[in-house]
Order: structure tokens, then C-alpha cells, then sequence
């Protein structure tokens, strides 16, 4: 019988806390505001990126802070980067600004690594700057530091639900630098047995077979991506395996939402599984709203030691 790891209670928590926090940091007159960039003009990355800005920003307004969506998906391609980072350059200058996010995935011809090298690492919800990647090399305090959201989420819903991952061969499937190559590095600091699998990888199967714990974050699901394809289903994994489907996409034209995870074969089969509606996405919604009262705190020292004028 599988236990659903669902995220409401995370994303519950963090809304309370966060709450909390908006008030202590409006006693210094600052305000938690989030500014997030859209680039991707690809019909399925716009609807999928739409969605989750729209959901993130309504989570830090129902908290009493401000968020900002900016889409630059319009700009003319050979334009983009440029003004990317004129917006970023912006952003980090404005004080009422105290979180940034660049909504991933970034079109191809985007230089994603200069847009991430200009973030001001303090304004850095994602965790994604140069800065604060190379901490993940070292230890990480998953209650206090500024991670990576859906990693970090995750392993919350794993400590949430008693999951142990000392010593579990874990299989993440998907390398990206959103989930799977931060997870895979906090997971191994975790003491667990990583495999990273991808789409040069010669097979995935014994792999999903054998994993005690499979972490599903690719986002191409069938019914949207002919080429190179990717669903997990019952029959691949062993019976009592721990799954959580992270990828997902929206079909910009029936606006359906499709995941990596087939739930009911899975369901079946698990002894834990997030629910492809109420799980990761809920986590990560949580984990964006206490990085970013994080990072206000950061740009709160930042502002308030800035108008303290000395003799
Ligand atoms: N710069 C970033 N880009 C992206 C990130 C990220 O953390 N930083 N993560 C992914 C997905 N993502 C956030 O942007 C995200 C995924 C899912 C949800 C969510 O709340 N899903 C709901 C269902 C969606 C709905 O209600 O329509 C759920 O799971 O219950 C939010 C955000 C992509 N890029």
C-alpha cells in the first residue's frame, strides 16, 4: 500500500513562517519583493513557465510581499542575453528588490552562465549564482543555508516522511542544474549511493531496477516530446522502491499538464510516491518562499548598514 509524500504541509509551514518573517522585516522597513525573468519563447517552456511564476508570485503575495514577472521572450533572440542583463544589472541595484529568479529552462541562445555570474549572489533565490553553487560542495544546513529549491524541498518531504537515504542506492534520472546534479551532489553529502542517469547513458533499466530510492527529473514526457522521450512506469522498478516524479510539462495546446511519473502503474508498486499535482512542486513553492525571506534578510543588512553613516 504506498504512502503518499505529499507537499501541502511543507508549503504550509513555510507560509506561516514566512508571514512571520514579512512582519519582523517590515519593523526595518523592508519589504520581501521577488522579481522573476521569463526568456523562453518555446510555445511548451512559455505555459509551463507562465504557470509556475504565476504560483510563485501568488505565494509571496498571500505571505504580504511583492512580486514582479518580467517576460523578455518577445526580445529578438540576438538581443536577449543583453537585455537580460541589463534588467539583472537593474535588479540588483534596486533596494526593494530582495529576491531574483531567472526561470528556468533559458532558450539555448541565451548565455545562461553570464546571466547567472551577473545575479547578485544575496538576491539569489535559486541558489543558482557561481557563489552559492560551489557551497554545495561542502557541508549544507538544509534548515538554514539558501539551496537549490527542488533538491532542497525534497529532501525535506524525505526527512518529513522518516525516508532514509544513509547507505540507499538512489538513482536520479536527469542532470540538470536545477535538480538532478545538485541533488545527486547533496544526496552523495547525504551518505547515499548516487547514480546520475541521462540521455547518453548506455541503459537506465538495470539501474531504476535495482535503486531503492529513483528520483524522476526529466521533463519529456511523450505526449509532448517524440524525440528522446522519458516516462517512469511500474514495470521498471522493484516492488517497495521510494519514487519521487519531479518532471513535468504543460501542452501549450489542451494546457494539460504531463509528467515523468505514470502514478497508477507506479502507485502500485512503491512503498512511498509524490503525487504528480501536491508534491515536489508544492515542496519547491516552499522552499522559493524561505529563500527568498533569506535572501531579504541579506539585502536588510545590506540596505539598513548602508544608511548607518559613520562619524
Ligand atoms: N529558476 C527556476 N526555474 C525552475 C524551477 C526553479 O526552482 N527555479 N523549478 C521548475 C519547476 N517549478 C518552479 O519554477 C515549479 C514546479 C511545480 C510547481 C507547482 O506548484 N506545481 C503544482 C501543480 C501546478 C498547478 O497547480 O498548475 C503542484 O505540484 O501541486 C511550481 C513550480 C522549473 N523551473
Amino acid at each position: 500500500m504506498v504512502t503518499w509524500i505529499r507537499g501541502e504541509g511543507l508549503h504550509r509551514q513555510a507560509k506561516e513562517w514566512a508571514r512571520e518573517h514579512v512582519k519582523r522585516l517590515e519593523e526595518v522597513g523592508i519589504t520581501p519583493k521577488l522579481a522573476i525573468i521569463l526568456l523562453n519563447d518555446d510555445p511548451v517552456e512559455l505555459a509551463t513557465q507562465r504557470r509556475f511564476a504565476s504560483l510563485k508570485a501568488r505565494d509571496v503575495r498571500e505571505v504580504g510581499g511583492e512580486a514582479e514577472i518580467y517576460e523578455l521572450h518577445d526580445v529578438p533572440p540576438e538581443r536577449r542575453t543583453k537585455e537580460a542583463l541589463r534588467l539583472i544589472e537593474s535588479l540588483n541595484k534596486r533596494d526593494d528588490v530582495t529576491g531574483v529568479i531567472i526561470q528556468k529552462p533559458v532558450p539555448p541562445f541565451v548565455d545562461e552562465r553570464a546571466l547567472f555570474a551577473a545575479l547578485s549572489p544575496e538576491k539569489d533565490v535559486d541558489a543558482l549564482t557561481p557563489d552559492n553553487k560551489k557551497r554545495l560542495l561542502d557541508r549544507f544546513d538544509l534548515d538554514n543555508d539558501v539551496l537549490p529549491c527542488t533538491p532542497a524541498g525534497i529532501l525535506e518531504l524525505f526527512r518529513m516522511y522518516g525516508i532514509e537515504i544513509r547507505g540507499k542506492d538512489v538513482v536520479v534520472v536527469g542532470k540538470g542544474e536545477l535538480v538532478g546534479k545538485p541533488l545527486s551532489v547533496m544526496l552523495m553529502q547525504l551518505d547515499a549511493t548516487v547514480t546520475v542517469l541521462h540521455a547518453l547513458s548506455k541503459e537506465r533499466e538495470p539501474y531504476v531496477k535495482r535503486a531503492d530510492i529513483v528520483i524522476s527529473a526529466v521533463g519529456r514526457p511523450p505526449e509532448i516530446y517524440r524525440d528522446n522521450p522519458w516516462r517512469l512506469t511500474g514495470e521498471m522498478i522493484k516492488e517497495g522502491v521510494v519514487v519521487v516524479g519531479v518532471g513535468g510539462k504543460v501542452d501549450p495546446i489542451s494546457g494539460k499538464w504531463h509528467f515523468d511519473v505514470d502514478e497508477k502503474s507506479v502507485a502500485e508498486k512503491a512503498s512511498y510516491l509524490t503525487p504528480n499535482i501536491g508534491g515536489v512542486g508544492l515542496a519547491t513553492r516552499a522552499r522559493v518562499l524561505k529563500n527568498l525571506i533569506r535572501t531579504s534578510y541579506q539585502v536588510a543588512r545590506l540596505v539598513v548598514s548602508s544608511r548607518i553613516v559613520g562619524p
